[in-house]
């Protein structure tokens, strides 16, 4: 079981300040008591996630341009409706069946496709190495289903068996075994308010890839072990259907220009469900400057602003 460790600080780092303000190393006004277990509404939660984000965005902007007092005017603000904890705790109730459910299950049904559609229908007979950041609980279907090795990070650890660590923080593996078959970013890149702080985020993601051979791939046919080494990236759906900066194209493209090909995708009302393959690495070269300034895909007065930045 991993260990809860309590990260040391950065300063420099957007991320961290961002994390520092929301796990309430600024100045707490209280508020505490609404960080209860009981369920929420789904329209609260949803008004509380929305918020949230709000706040962070703000905060982070703050942030970047060294504006201490209005940081931490928003910090107290995030911690008067309940801090991360209270954000989380909506993200889990979120997660109920009636709700959309775990996001983790498509990723399961999509290996459990491509094991039927591989010549001997086999099982890796060796656990899959799965990173999952942003993990709000260690049984999700992703940790039921037997077929992954996870090991799981989120900003606030709300289980033992979660590593409290910023992913933008975690040190860059130097070899294999510290590197992982795929790596689940769920709900997590919305989550990250600055444009250039999510490309940066995607961009980190390769080097925590493994492309050495997974061990019996041979056997077990190219179905399953095309899949692999990936990236499961969840997004709210309007952030590629209805953005002014970003639409599934752009995002193809920018993800291409990291080494990483769409290999399944599934649209909800609610959600979009993406698997990429990551080819290479060499892709990556110099060539995102394409997509350091926002570009507008998708002009009209009711589309959103999610963009995604590489600087
Ligand atoms: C909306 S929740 C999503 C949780 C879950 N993955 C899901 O699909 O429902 C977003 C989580 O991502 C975590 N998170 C955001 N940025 C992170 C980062 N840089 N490193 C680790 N966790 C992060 C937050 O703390 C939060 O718990």
């Amino acid at each position: 079981m991993a260990r809860v460790r309590k990260k040391a600080k950065n300063p420099g780092s957007i991320l961290l300040s961002r994390q520092r303000g929301l796990r309430g190393d600024g100045p707490v006004v209280a508020s505490r008591a609404l960080s209860n277990t009981s369920s929420l509404s789904s329209k609260v939660g949803r008004t509380l996630i929305r918020n949230h984000h709000t706040l962070q965005k703000r905060l982070s902007q703050a942030l970047s341009r060294n504006d201490t007092e209005t940081a931490n005017s928003i910090r107290a603000e995030i911690e008067a409706n309940g801090g991360i904890e209270r954000y989380q705790q909506a993200s889990v109730c979120g997660q109920d069946n009636q709700r959309g459910g775990d996001s983790s299950r498509v990723l399961i049904d999509w290996f459990g496709e491509a094991i039927r559609s591989s010549p001997n229908k086999n099982v890796p007979n060796k656990k899959l190495r799965l990173l999952e950041v942003g993990a709000l609980s260690p049984d999700n279907a992703c940790s039921r289903s037997n077929l992954f090795s996870v090991t799981r990070i989120d900003l606030n650890s709300r289980d033992p068996s979660i590593e409290a660590q910023d992913f933008m923080d975690r040190p860059i593996p130097t070899a294999d075994g510290e590197r992982f078959d795929i790596i689940s970013l769920s709900l997590v890149l919305n989550y990250v308010s600055l444009p250039a702080a999510r490309g940066e985020m995607l961009e980190r993601t390769t080097e925590f890839l493994r492309h050495t051979p997974l061990e019996g791939e041979e056997e077990q046919g190219s179905r399953v072990t095309e899949l692999f080494p990936s990236l499961f990236l969840v997004l709210p759906a309007p952030c590629v259907t209805n953005s002014r900066y970003l639409d599934e194209r752009r995002l193809e493209e920018m993800m291409g220009n990291l080494g990483y090909r769409l290999v399944r995708r599934k649209l909800s009302a609610k959600l979009i469900y993406q698997l990429w393959h990551h080819v290479c690495k060499a892709q990556s070269l110099g060539r995102q400057k394409e997509f350091s300034k926002k570009e507008e895909v998708n002009p009209g007065r009711t589309r959103n602003n999610f963009a995604i930045m590489f600087r």
